[in-house]
């Protein structure tokens, strides 16, 4: 039946937007644009329940290969330029914004995915034939993709060049922070797909046998793939863990024990941190300013059969009628240690962000540092593998605020991660630590200080 519900006339070809797979690429393509065009999160446009309603509308299935070409076309997009570019006789025209666009999510299946590369091109031309701005160009595009098809290496086996892949405005800044050498091993650490660690509440060996991982010090396990999605695995329904980098379980660890002390999580949605503060025993007040993600948090833990005081607000207008004993301030950041698993975050970033980030930071930490009780913690951490999100507003704080001083962290304090406490005791991870770039290796990078205020 065509659309309409008209009995297809025999012989008459289908019309072109029912081939199956075309919604597919051009919702690719569309999404693509909106990330690379106008900066836009791609969590955001993928979110199950808030995401863009043309992803909404696909199948499960199509939703999940959408995904697969948009974080294949970002994560190798210098790359995936350089192949276009170099089968083009002249450079696309200026405006043709849409048809850059159906040219990387074409190539993008061509030389990363699983995808036979006739579909990959066909669906690509289709594409391009059914958006106005790039219809005359179906020609070249088909031209294009079936000479990359035939010519070209696959990725990752194609030479994917770190620095190639890594967008100007951020490998400027790896190699100012980190030297030409660590920059080159982030940057490469950014094109391996990063694995999938758990967060267990107790006996990381046993869990790591039981779901065929590795346990990484006494909490985490690392599972390299998994088959089907997480909720299918083991322990999932009876809450006896939760998705959480090995990176990212860090910074609590920097409290020592919290249990049965008062404990505020200031930025804490979705709540990985709230569970691992609140499976330590702490009394967990868990304050965010989204009332969706603290929903979320809500959720997780009720799995997690944990418990916290949950509260929607913002931390600057936070006005609890008591101090507490540890305040985690896990601020909002660039996001930029966490680019193998979302490389968007190199497109939808740049220098003047992370300055305003920063500021925000800095700011944040004032209420957060009120709220401690002389004598007790306040640890600051943030998923920017920048510094001047990290130590720079670390140390801007410690200049602002005489009743605090560093504590640093000591060695074999973090077990295992020793490597990744800087010479003045701050805790700096970065992806390519931990065997990153190799499959199943690496990290998120993260920043963490631990701050005492002063006894009164
Ligand atoms: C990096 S995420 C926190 C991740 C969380 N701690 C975890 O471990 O799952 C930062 C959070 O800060 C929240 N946030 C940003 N600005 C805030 C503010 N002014 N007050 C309260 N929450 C804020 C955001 O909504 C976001 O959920």
């Amino acid at each position: 039946m065509g659309r309409g519900g008209r009995p297809d006339r025999p012989g008459r070809p289908a019309p072109a937007d029912d081939r199956p797979g075309l919604a597919v690429r051009q919702v690719a393509a569309r999404l693509l644009a909106a990330v690379v065009d106008k900066q836009t999160s791609l969590d955001g446009l993928t979110d199950a329940v808030t995401g863009h309603p043309h992803l909404r509308q696909l199948e499960p299935r199509d939703q999940a290969l959408v995904k697969a070409i948009l974080t294949s076309a970002l994560r190798f997009r210098g790359t995936i330029e350089a192949e276009i570019a170099a089968r083009l006789e002249r450079p696309l025209p200026s405006g043709a914004a849409s048809l850059r666009h159906v040219l990387h999510v074409g190539a993008a299946q061509i030389l990363c995915l699983d995808v036979p590369d006739s579909a990959a091109v066909d669906l690509a031309v289709a594409s391009a034939g059914s958006d106005p701005r790039a219809a005359r160009f179906s020609g070249l595009v088909n031209a294009v993709l079936r000479r990359i098809a035939r010519e070209a290496g696959r990725l990752p086996d194609l030479q994917a060049d770190p620095r190639r892949n890594c967008p100007d405005w951020l490998w400027s800044r790896l190699v100012e922070q980190y030297g030409p050498e660590r920059a080159g091993a982030i940057a490469g650490a950014h094109l391996a797909r990063a694995p999938i660690d758990l967060t267990v509440k107790s006996d990381a060996q046993g869990w790591a046998a039981r779901l065929g991982g590795r346990a990484i010090g006494r909490r985490s396990v690392r599972l390299s793939a998994i088959e089907g999605p997480i909720s299918g695995l083991d322990g999932f329904d009876t809450g006896e863990w939760w998705v959480q980098d090995v990176a990212a379980a860090l910074p609590v660890q920097l409290f020592g024990d919290v249990a049965g002390k008062r404990v505020g999580d200031l930025c804490a949605a979705p709540g990985g941190k709230t569970a691992q503060l609140a499976a330590a025993g702490a009394r967990v007040t868990a304050l965010d300013q989204s009332s969706s993600r603290i929903r979320r948090l809500k959720e997780n833990l009720g799995r997690l059969g944990l418990s916290a005081e949950t509260l929607t607000g913002d931390v600057m207008a936070f006005a609890p009628d008591h101090r507490f004993e540890a305040v985690l301030l896990d601020a909002p950041c660039s996001s930029t240690g966490t680019i193998r698993r979302h490389p968007d975050v190199a497109y939808t970033k740049d220098d003047a962000e992370i300055e305003k980030l920063a500021a925000l930071q800095l700011r944040l930490l004032t209420p957060a540092a009120d709220l401690v009780e002389p004598g007790g913690l306040l640890v600051f951490a943030n998923c920017s593998i920048d510094g001047r999100e990290g130590e720079d507003v670390a140390a801007a704080f410690l200049e602002a605020r005489p009743d605090y001083a560093l504590v640093p962290v000591a060695p074999g304090e973090l077990e295992g991660f020793d490597f990744a406490v800087s010479p003045d005791g701050m805790l700096r991870t970065t992806p390519e630590m931990l065997g990153g770039g190799e499959a199943g290796g690496g990290l998120d990078g993260f920043f963490a200080a631990r701050f005492r205020r002063e006894k009164a």
